[in-house]
């Protein structure tokens, strides 16, 4: 059974704290910029790796504390990941980020996690996440390559054109759901 909901969160308009600087945070740390470039993001680890370093260095909108994790630092935030190679730490961070209601991903235990961080494609406004229940993430990884390859860059501006017309629209809610609807038949192939 697949319980999952995707949603897709203004990330430059909330907090996230990461924890962890090593491998996977740069790995976390890397997906998240690149389809959120102005994420709002505040690491803590004890150390942080050289990949880290030059992927951090000169992004205003991610702050580095050199630092143990401590639950003050869980202070204002939205959206936790926690990637320290600690399993004693992580489910620390998890517990005490839930005793707060905020929201948390362990990297390496899918059991502690609120959310699971996907496959992402963006082409300009389109956005695609791909998740496999946390079954296969190289799947989502292959299937990410391949909509990126497949999908043309073109596609946003189909979005734009449909904006436009969609702005020209003066009647009521019925009638702009009847019209979007007759304009982008040919677009599932319906006759
Ligand atoms: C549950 C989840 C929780 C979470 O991290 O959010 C999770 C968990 C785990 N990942 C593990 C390993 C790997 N993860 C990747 C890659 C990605 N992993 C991502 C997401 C997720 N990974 C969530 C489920 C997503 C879903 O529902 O499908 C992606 C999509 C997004 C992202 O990371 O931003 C990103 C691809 C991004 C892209 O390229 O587009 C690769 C492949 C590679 O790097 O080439 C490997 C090595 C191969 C392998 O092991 O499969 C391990 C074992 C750790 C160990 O053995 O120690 C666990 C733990 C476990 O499964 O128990
Ligand atoms: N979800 C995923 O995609 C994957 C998850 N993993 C798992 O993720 C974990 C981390 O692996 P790596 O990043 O390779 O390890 P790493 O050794 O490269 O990095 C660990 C980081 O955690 C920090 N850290 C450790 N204890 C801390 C504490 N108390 N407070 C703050 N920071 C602390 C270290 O300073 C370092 O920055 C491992 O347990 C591994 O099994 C591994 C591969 C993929």
């Amino acid at each position: 059974m697949n319980h999952l909901y995707p949603i897709f969160l203004k990330v430059h308009e909330l907090n996230v704290l990461l924890i962890g600087g090593g491998n996977v945070g740069t790995e976390k740390l890397s997906f998240l910029l690149k389809s959120s470039p102005e994420a709002q993001v505040t690491v803590v680890a004890k150390e942080f790796n050289a990949d880290f370093m030059e992927l951090a260095t000169g992004k205003d909108s991610v702050t580095l504390i050199e630092d143990a994790y401590h639950e003050k630092y869980l202070g204002g935030k939205h959206i936790v990941i926690a990637a320290t190679d600690d399993k004693k730490v992580n489910l620390q961070i998890r517990n005490e980020a839930k005793e707060r209601f905020i929201l948390v991903n362990v990297a390496d235990t899918p059991e502690l996690c609120d959310f699971y961080l996907g496959g992402i494609v963006t082409k300009g406004n389109l956005k695609i996440a791909i998740s496999t229940n946390g079954k296969s993430p190289t799947t989502a990884k292959r299937l990410r390559q391949l909509l990126e390859e497949v999908l043309p860059e073109e596609i946003d501006d189909l979005l734009e054109n449909l904006h436009s017309y969609r702005e020209t629209l003066k009647g009521d809610f019925e009638y702009k759901v009847k019209a979007m609807n007759e304009l982008t038949e040919g677009l599932v192939g319906k006759k």
